[in-house]
């Protein structure tokens, strides 16, 4: 079942000016079948994955469905610096009703092919991590067998927790879409590159470090991962990035520290700062290599005042100008 819900324009408010200066007076709330093929200018869409049923599943927090919203009313709300052949559009939402999160992924791995099939870069709001398994799934699509895709996730967890076998209709959660992208990869038979910066030992078990190993993942602990370390963090994705055709990048909110992002679905006192993941933006998109891009498990639940929804329009508001 496809659930979607239209892009709305009631969220983009804020000060008003006379000629663009703020997001709100520049976003385009569209359809996705009115996007237009662009020649001469860059259009960037904004797709939102309202869905906690992966969180809920792997008994996180619950409450990310209504991240996407939050993202934008902050996003809203700030300058637009942008060059007039830069156009921001918001596509809406892809939902999850009746918690089918494995019909929501699969509807957002197909928008996610006709926003690229239109020259649009994709930047998706979340929503559970399980949103990367859709993301994945549409950017391999659109690209065919013989590009490579690596995937650069700045997050506390490695994510790769075995999906529940059990169940055969309800496998996945939060914490399982790179193991299923790595599981998919194999079937493939094409090489599965995950790079995780900001991982915790503090909440990851030896089995999935262990896991991460025996498929090949590289990754930066949380303690290497401050701008103390910078060089050694930027030869260590140049050498990631020299391997790959295109880069997904997938943030995860909670990889952040709890003092700059409270409202996550699970809290990471002991997570990064927001410094050092824009330096590493920077030198991403510097690549040339970044196809889409996504911000995940935004909470605003457990979010005080709105720190975190500001965090992540933050975020956005820095891959917009960079791109
Ligand atoms: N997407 C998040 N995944 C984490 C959640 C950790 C937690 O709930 O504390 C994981 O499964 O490891
Ligand atoms: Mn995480
Ligand atoms: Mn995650």
């Amino acid at each position: 079942m496809k659930s979607y819900d239209p892009a709305d324009s009631e969220l983009w408010t804020g000060r008003k000016s006379d000629q663009k200066q703020y997001l709100h007076e520049m976003v385009e709330c569209s359809a996705l079948e009115e996007l237009t093929r662009k020649a001469d200018s860059k259009t960037i869409a904004l797709l939102g994955y309202a869905c906690d049923e992966g969180v809920r599943r792997n008994q996180g927090r619950i409450g990310a469905e209504y991240g996407p919203a939050q993202i934008r009313r902050q996003l809203a709300k700030l300058p637009n610096h942008l060059d007039d052949n830069i156009h921001l559009v918001d596509l809406g939402n892809v939902n999850c009703l009746g918690g089918n999160m494995e019909s929501a992924q699969a509807y957002l791995a197909e928008l996610v092919v006709q926003v690229l099939r239109k020259n649009a870069f994709p930047l998706l709001l979340g929503g559970g991590h399980d949103m990367a398994y859709g993301h994945f799934t549409g950017i391999k699509k659109y690209l065919g067998g013989d590009k490579s895709v690596g995937i650069i996730n700045f997050d506390a967890h490695f994510d790769l927790r075995v999906p529940n076998m059990e169940d055969s209709e309800k496998t996945g959660n939060s914490g399982t879409p790179f193991y299923q992208i790595a599981r998919d990869c194999e079937i493939s038979g094409i090489p599965f590159e995950y790079l995780c910066l900001g991982i915790r030992k503090d909440a990851n078990t030896k089995q999935l470090f262990k896991t991460a190993k025996t498929l090949g993942v590289s990754w930066l602990e949380q303690p290497s991962f401050t701008l103390h370390h910078l060089e050694a963090i930027k030869t260590k994705i140049r050498g990631f990035m020299e391997k790959v055709d295109y880069l997904y990048v997938t943030v995860d909110l909670d990889g952040f520290s709890s003092a700059f992002a409270p409202g996550a679905s699970a809290a990471s006192p002991m997570g990064f700062d927001p410094q050092i993941v824009l330096e590493c933006l920077e030198e991403i998109i510097r690549s040339k290599k970044l196809i889409s891009l996504d911000i995940a498990e935004m909470n605003p639940d457990y979010d005080l005042d709105h720190q975190t929804a500001k965090l992540a329009a933050s975020l956005v508001h820095f891959v917009l100008h960079q791109l």
